[in-house]
């Protein structure tokens, strides 16, 4: 079978920036538009929007000029307005070639923001495709507001269709800027316009308010586009755009006749980064890249998967570089445990096994977060062995926490039956902890984890003198995992969490 190649253009620099307190800095924005384009591998990148402010245009020009050294500058796409020559001449001074031009695709808009009649709007867009193609840029055109077009004013869309068809332009971009279609619509639309301007490429643009973008991408493509527009993690005005991994996978997956030149594999990385420059967590059940959705929680699924792997799907953890895991609590059976304990390299007896999952699910009813590195504690604790030999001690410490001065940390620890003491400043106390740690370490010729992510749960209340949970992600070896530590002072929580990494290590 001739499988049908679908471009991907990801906007996650444009209009995923859209998303209420987003910015990336130039140099994020670089090092997304360099990772999108050669370990992703989508076909097109838009950047920015033309005209926004100095920082844009040093972010373009970075980008344009890595780009123009490696041959892929005309995967580089800025949005641009219909201004006269204003935007033109700004993304040349960015040394971007490809205009994705802002115009508008329904009566409605064009009445009420722009005040124009549709042959003094084509005659302006005319214009601006005629001044870019004499300095050599490429023009692809959005028709805003094209679906309450298609709904509401056809006839208008169809009459700027046969004007476009007549300009020297690249492509025919479809938005579905108030996310309203459902995924009927999205088939209906597309397949009128593709069935009456063969001729033209059309690229789908969807928006995710009803939660309905991926299914909306589906049936556009499903109904002949020949591109679509993600953003990484489904960033994007409002409600969001097309979430990338999820497309990719679901046109994997659902569409055997449909392929991409996305890298599957590539996926969770750049959702990572994404996460860390726009400051926007991830859900935990995000599909494909949230922290839990290659998580088996109920026991009756961990004790299945050991069975002909009852409870998998297609959408194996191993496609994005990831691994299932068996959550620990009160859903919790022997399968999960067991689980957890092996990745330890712990075996229990069949009895054994039965009193420490009745222990794991006794702190699940107490609403207790239990971690795989919590097991060897609640094996010490439930068999009254010493499973766990605490061979690193943090004996005493004193922080400091002052005004205008940077925090301290000095610390004594033991290490099995040596003891350090060191101390060192840090941008905050459980930093300057860390740094004196590290010293400790680095003395010892040891190194130490990288802490990889940092969460603190406070239960609702209002009280100051809660217990505070502190469940910190450390990378080791190329292995993840997570400790957690439980007081009423945050920093003394996240040091107990500390202290049991350091004896988890090999
Ligand atoms: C700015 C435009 C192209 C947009 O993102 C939309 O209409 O959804």
């Amino acid at each position: 079978m001739k499988r049908r190649y679908i471009e991907i253009m990801d906007t996650t620099l444009r209009d995923g920036e859209q998303t209420s307190g987003v910015s990336f800095s130039a140099s994020e924005k670089l090092a997304l538009a360099q990772l999108l384009l050669t370990e992703v591998k989508v076909d097109r990148v838009e950047i920015a929007s033309a005209r926004v402010s100095a920082g844009e245009l040093e972010a373009v020009q970075q980008i344009t000029r890595w780009a123009a050294s490696v041959g892929l500058l005309e995967k580089i796409e800025v949005l641009t307005f219909v201004d006269g020559n204003a935007s033109l001449d700004w993304m040349q001074a960015a040394g971007a070639r490809v205009m994705n031009l802002l115009t508008k695709g329904s009566l409605n808009h064009l009445t009420h923001q722009l005040k124009k009649t549709p042959d003094e709007h084509f005659a302006e867009i005319k214009q601006v495709i005629s001044e870019a193609g004499k300095v050599g840029v490429q023009a692809n055109v959005y028709l805003e507001d094209w679906s309450n077009g298609m709904r509401n004013s056809p006839d208008y869309v169809f009459q700027f269709l046969d004007f476009l068809q007549t300009q020297p332009i690249r492509r025919v971009l479809l938005p579905d800027t108030l996310g309203i279609l459902t995924p009927s619509e999205s088939y209906t639309f597309v397949l009128q316009l593709v069935s009456r301007y063969p001729g033209l490429h059309f690229d789908f643009h969807a928006h995710n308010d009803y939660d309905l973008s991926i299914a909306n991408v589906m049936e556009a493509i499903r109904a002949g586009a020949h591109g679509i527009h993600l953003t990484v993690n489904g960033l994007g005005e409002r409600a969001g755009n097309a979430p990338l991994a999820s497309a990719i996978a679901v046109l994997r997956d659902f569409m055997p006749d449909i392929r991409t030149g996305v890298v599957e594999k590539s996926l969770y990385t750049v959702s990572k980064i994404v996460e860390t420059f726009s400051g926007l967590r991830i859900p935990d059940n995000k599909p494909v890249v949230g922290d839990n959705v290659f998580t088996q929680t109920a026991g009756i699924h961990a004790d299945g998967d050991k069975k002909n792997n009852l409870y998998f799907n297609a959408l194996l953890p191993e496609r994005f570089g990831r691994k299932r895991s068996y959550a620990l609590g009160k859903m919790s059976g022997k399968a999960n445990i067991d689980n957890n304990l092996r990745e330890l390299g712990i075996q229990l007896s069949e009895d054994d096994l039965k009193k420490v999952t009745q222990r794991v699910i006794e702190l699940g009813d107490q609403k207790e977060a239990v971690t795989r590195e919590d097991l060897p504690y609640i094996i010490a604790d439930v068999l009254n062995t010493n499973a766990v030999t605490s061979c690193v001690e943090v004996l005493n410490y004193v922080l400091t926490h002052s005004k205008d001065l940077k925090p301290s940390a000095t610390l004594r620890v033991r290490i099995a039956d040596e003891q350090f003491e060191e101390n060192a400043q840090g941008d905050g106390q459980y930093d300057a902890f860390m740094n004196a740690l590290k010293k400790v370490y680095s003395k010892k010729k040891l190194t130490l984890p990288i802490l990889t992510d940092y969460a603190v749960r406070i239960p609702t209340g209002g009280r100051t003198d809660a217990l505070c949970e502190t469940i910190i992600t450390w990378k080791y070896n190329n292995r993840e995992f997570k400790t957690r530590g439980l007081d009423s002072d945050q920093t003394v929580s996240a040091i107990k969490a500390t202290q049991k990494m350091l004896n988890t290590l090999d």
